[in-house]
C-alpha cells in the first residue's frame, strides 16, 4: 500500500535509540529487533521463539514498520500501513523471583498487563485517556484504539510454554486506514504526540514494570496477581465493561446475558444473569448492550 503521507509526517522508528533505551544494561529488555515489513510480528516471534529458545529469552521484542497480514483476536485481521501504527510483539517466559515457572492458569493476565500498559502509557504521553473493554481492548469513547493478541509458544522437552503478547496501536491512521470497524487513532483523537518512538518506549517500560510486579512472587506462587499494589485494581478502574449490561459469547458459541460484576483473580469476567446466577467468562467476546455514558 502506498501511503499518502511523507516520511516526515510519519517518521520511522529509531532502532538504535530504542535498543539503547530499552536493552542497555539498565534497560529491562533482553533483545529488540525491528523489521521494515512483515505479515505478522506475532507469527514471526512465535516461530523464532520455538526455533531458538536461547536466542529469544524472556522480554525479547519484535516490532515492525508495516504489517500486511496481522492477526487479531477471534481470527480477525490487523493490518497496518507503513509507519502508521505501533506493531509490537513481546516474548515472555514468566518465572517467579526464585526461577519457578508461573502456573499457566495465570497467563491470562499477561494480555491484561499489556492492555493496562498501553492505556497508562498513552494517557501519560498523549493526554488521550483510553479505557479497557473486556477482555483487553483499548478504547476511546467506545472506539477501538488498540488491541492485544496473546499466543502460546509450546515449550520443548518439558519446558513450560512461553507467551507472545502482540499489540497494535492506531497512531497516525486516517479514517480510511483503520484496521477494524468502529475504531479510532491517536491522530483522530488529537493526541498531543504521535511520535511512535516515544509511545513505544513508554509502553514497553510500563509493561516491564507491571510484569516485574506480576512475577515478584514470594512464597505463594499460586496467587501472584494479588501481590503488592493490586494490578487487578488498576485494570478494574479502567475497565468500562464493569457495571454494564452485556452479552458474552463464549468460544463454544454459548451466550450469557447479564450484568458484568467484576474481574476474578485470573482476569476472567464475572457476569450475573437475570436469575442472579454468576458465570465466570474466561474467554470470548462481550457486547455492551447499552451505549456507555459519555
Ligand atoms: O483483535 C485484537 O484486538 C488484537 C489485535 C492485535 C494486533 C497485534 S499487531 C502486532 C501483533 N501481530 C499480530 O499479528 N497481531 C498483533
Amino acid at each position: 500500500m502506498t501511503s499518502r503521507y511523507s516520511s516526515l509526517e510519519r517518521p520511522g522508528l529509531d532502532e538504535a535509540g530504542l535498543r539503547e533505551a530499552l536493552c542497555s544494561p539498565r534497560g529491562q529488555f533482553a533483545r529488540l529487533e525491528l523489521v521494515e515489513a512483515t505479515g505478522s510480528t506475532n507469527t514471526d516471534l512465535v516461530r523464532l521463539a520455538e526455533q531458538d529458545a536461547a536466542g529469544w529469552p524472556d522480554l525479547s521484542v519484535l516490532t515492525a514498520e508495516e504489517q500486511t497480514a496481522g492477526r487479531g483476536r477471534l481470527e480477525r485481521k490487523w493490518t497496518a500501513p507503513e509507519r502508521s501504527s505501533l506493531i509490537v510483539s513481546v516474548l515472555l517466559r514468566p518465572r517467579t523471583k526464585t526461577g519457578r515457572p508461573l502456573p499457566t492458569q495465570s497467563y491470562g493476565w499477561l494480555s491484561l498487563l499489556a492492555a493496562l500498559a498501553l492505556s497508562e502509557s498513552i494517557e501519560e504521553r498523549t493526554e488521550v485517556s483510553p479505557q479497557l473493554k473486556w477482555p483487553n481492548d483499548v478504547h476511546v469513547d467506545g472506539r477501538k484504539l488498540a488491541g492485544v493478541l496473546a499466543q502460546l509458544v509450546p515449550g520443548a522437552n518439558g519446558a513450560p510454554p512461553a507467551v507472545v503478547v502482540g499489540c497494535g496501536v492506531n497512531v497516525s491512521l486516517t479514517d480510511q486506514e483503520l484496521p477494524v470497524p468502529n475504531a479510532t487513532s491517536l491522530l483522530l483523537e488529537y493526541a498531543t504526540t504521535t511520535d511512535r518512538n516515544v509511545l513505544l518506549k513508554a509502553y514497553l517500560r510500563r509493561l516491564a514494570d507491571s510484569y516485574a510486579e506480576f512475577t515478584a512472587v514470594d512464597g505463594d506462587e499460586s496467587r501472584p496477581w494479588t501481590d503488592g499494589k493490586s494490578l487487578l485494581a488498576r485494570v478494574s478502574d479502567r475497565m468500562v465493561t464493569l457495571g454494564q449490561d452485556v452479552r458474552a459469547e463464549l468460544p463454544n458459541g454459548t451466550m450469557i446475558t447479564g450484568r458484568a460484576m467484576n474481574l476474578d483473580t485470573h482476569g476472567a469476567l464475572v457476569v450475573r444473569d437475570d436469575d442472579g446466577e454468576r458465570h465466570t467468562v474466561a474467554a470470548g467476546d462481550v457486547v455492551h448492550l447499552r451505549p456507555l455514558p459519555s
